[in-house]
Parts: structure tokens; sequence; C-alpha cells
């Protein structure tokens, strides 16, 4: 069984999209909440096969980097729980459902990171011991996902500490898509400092971009911060800029995909719009995320896979036509944003204030 592990609101809520959140999880299932339905409903899906596991992280079921990543770790683990062979035949079954669960979503790093520490795990403990049953295996396997997830936890708290220092009471902060506790194993990369500074009592104003086409500020982040007792704003992507001349904006912090040695981010579409016109409003732009979502082997951002998505997701909103059905669409999920548009990057390891600085602290990468 994977061990549930909680994690509470000040309000007692347990909020985030981890396994076991919604109470106690049969052995070899994993647990989540169905992001699609929110804000509506909270329904919890117990997944088991690694084709229902890949299905809910290609219909964003489970969405943002890190939660990717730690789903198909903790997915992963309990998939296997099936397998009855050990040694070489369970590392094939593993390397196959890896694969499976690899392929839905190109562009976050987290996710193939996460699934290859898992089989280089797998591979190193049959390494050493061949005759390794599937039970040995299993335990082992279940453990690193733990280990992922745990780990993921620690990295947000570390990103809201070193995130704390650029904000102050009563700051006006505007973030996009949903980079929170459902993206994540704990407390979100982007939204990680919003709630260290809630905790202390500062009172802050967090805008929240809707994030067309499938609107992850409106639907996620509005409500997890809300149900956190955080002031928040929704507002339509285009306002953004309006925004920021007519209201001000202290600062804009958002999340990440994936990061390329060159500093070049990866997130979700309309992050670089929003970096552009911080930059002419002359408001700090910043990125938070943990060292899993930095790719060292890429140099150049422009070489990141961008996921293109349907049609539909463009054409109808909330089941509703809102386009012609035959309408040309041009649906990229993420933009990149270059790093003369970036004040700093905010990692659980510290704060990069320039690309090199960033390799310097993330370069590790397992
Ligand atoms: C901490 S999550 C950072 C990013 O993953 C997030 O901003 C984002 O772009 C998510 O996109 P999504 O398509 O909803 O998975």
């Amino acid at each position: 069984m994977l061990d549930p592990v909680r994690w509470k609101t000040r309000s007692g809520e347990i909020l985030a999209a981890r396994p076991a959140a919604g109470g106690e999880v049969p052995p070899g299932v994993l647990r989540i909440i169905d992001q699609t339905l929110l804000p509506g409903r909270l329904v919890y899906l117990d997944l088991e096969r690694a084709e229902d596991i890949a299905d809910a992280i290609r219909r964003l079921a489970v969405r943002g980097a890190p939660a990717i990543g730690c789903a198909a770790a903790l997915g992963l683990a309990a998939a296997m729980q099936t397998v009855r062979s050990g040694g070489a035949d369970y590392l094939r079954s593993l390397r196959e459902r890896a694969a499976r669960l690899e392929a839905t979503r190109p562009t976050a790093v987290n996710l193939a990171w996460a699934l290859r520490r898992c089989t280089a795990v797998i591979g190193a403990a049959i390494g050493d011991a061949p005759d390794s049953n599937a039970e040995e295996l299993n335990a082992r396997l279940r453990a690193e996902a733990l280990d992922i997830l745990e780990e993921d936890i620690r990295m947000c708290r570390a990103i809201g500490e070193h995130g704390l220092p650029f904000l102050h009471a009563g700051a006006r902060v505007l973030t996009h898509c949903n980079a929170g506790a459902l993206a994540t194993g704990d407390y979100g990369t982007a939204t990680a400092p919003l709630y260290r500074a809630h905790e202390k009592g500062w009172k802050l104003s967090v805008y929240a971009g809707e994030t067309r086409p499938l609107l992850q500020g409106a639907r996620l982040t509005a409500w997890e911060l809300g149900r956190a007792g955080l002031d928040v704003t929704v507002l339509c992507d285009g306002a953004a800029p309006a925004l920021m001349r007519e209201q001000g904006v202290d600062l804009v912090i958002t999340g990440a995909d994936r990061i390329a040695a060159d500093g070049t981010v990866a997130n979700k579409i309309g992050t670089y719009g929003l970096a552009l016109a911080a930059q002419h409003h002359g408001i700090p732009f910043y990125v938070a995320a943990p060292y899993s979502t930095f790719d060292p082997d890429l140099e150049d951002g422009e070489a990141i896979p961008i996921e293109q998505r349907g049609a539909e997701e463009v054409t109808r909103c909330g089941g509703f036509a809102v386009a012609p059905e035959n309408a040309g669409v041009w649906n990229p999920a993420f933009d990149l944003t270059p790093a003369g548009l970036i004040r700093a990057w905010i990692t659980d390891r510290g704060t990069a204030r320039n690309p090199k600085e960033l390799k310097t602290l993330c370069s590790d990468h397992e």
C-alpha cells in the first residue's frame, strides 16, 4: 500500500493532489483529485492500471510539472503491484509501463525525471541482486516513489522560504496558471512564498490570470488560495497588462514546466506575454521551480519540446462552442520565456539571478 501522506492548510483542510488525500487507499491504488472537475466538484479517482494513470495525466486530471512527476512515480509503483515475476522480467515490465507514462506529456521534465529515477533504482537493485523477487522490488520501488513525493514536499517548503524576501505585507502579486498545491506534492512553487507570507499574517492581493484555454488559474489557483484564506482576484488573461498599468502590480511570479541551461522557461501558454508586459511596466518577473524542473542537458531553450493539444480545448468551453467547429486552431500548451525577461529563478536551493548561477545551483540533476 502507498503510505498516506497528508497535508493540511491552516484551516485543517486536505488540499493537495496526492495519494491518499481522500482517506485510506487500498493496496496498489493511486488516489488523486480529478482536477478537471474543480472548482465545481471535489472528486477523487482511484487508479490502478498504468493505462488509467497515463490517461489521467494526459487529460489533466492530475497536472502541473511536479505533480505529474510524483503521480507517475507513485502510479508506477501502484501499477507494478500486480507483477509476479522478479529479476529481468520485472525490469522489462517496469520499463514498458514507465515508457507509457512518460509519453503522456512531453514538456514538463519532472515526469521523465521521476520515472527515470524509478527505473534507475530498480535497475541498480537487480544489478546487485539479479534474483530479487517481485515483492522485494515492489518495496524498493514504492520507497523510491515516496521519496520523490517527500522530496517534492521539502522542495516546495524551501522555495517558500527563498521566495519570501521578494514579498511584503500588502504586496500585489500576479500569477498565471496553477503552480500551487494542486500542481505539486505540497505548497506549490509560485504559490509557496504566498502561502508562507499568509502564514506570517501578511495580507497579500493575489491576481490569478484565468489561463485559457483550460482555466487552471480561474478554476484551480483561485479555488485553492481562496480555501486557504488568501485574497484572490481572477482576471481574463487579456486584462493583465491593463492591471499592471491601471491598478499596479508589485511582482509577477509563475512556475515552470522545464528550464533549459540558458535560463529559458517553458511554462503555461501566456507566460511569455506576461513577462513582456511586466518588462514594459518595470515590474519584476520571477519563476519559482524545484531543481527537478531544471534540464541541464538542454543548452538552448528553443529545443524544449512544446506540447500541442487538441483543437476542442479552444473551440469549446464548459461544453459550449466558443468558436466555429471548422475554424483552424493553434493550441500550444506552453510558451518559452527567455532569460532576459526573468529577474530571478527561485529554486529550492536558493535564488539565481542569472542562468550561470542557476546552472551552479541546480546542475546535479539526476
Ligand atoms: C508547479 S507547476 C508549474 C507548471 O507546471 C504550471 O505553471 C503549468 O504550466 C501547468 O500546466 P498544465 O498543462 O496545467 O499541466
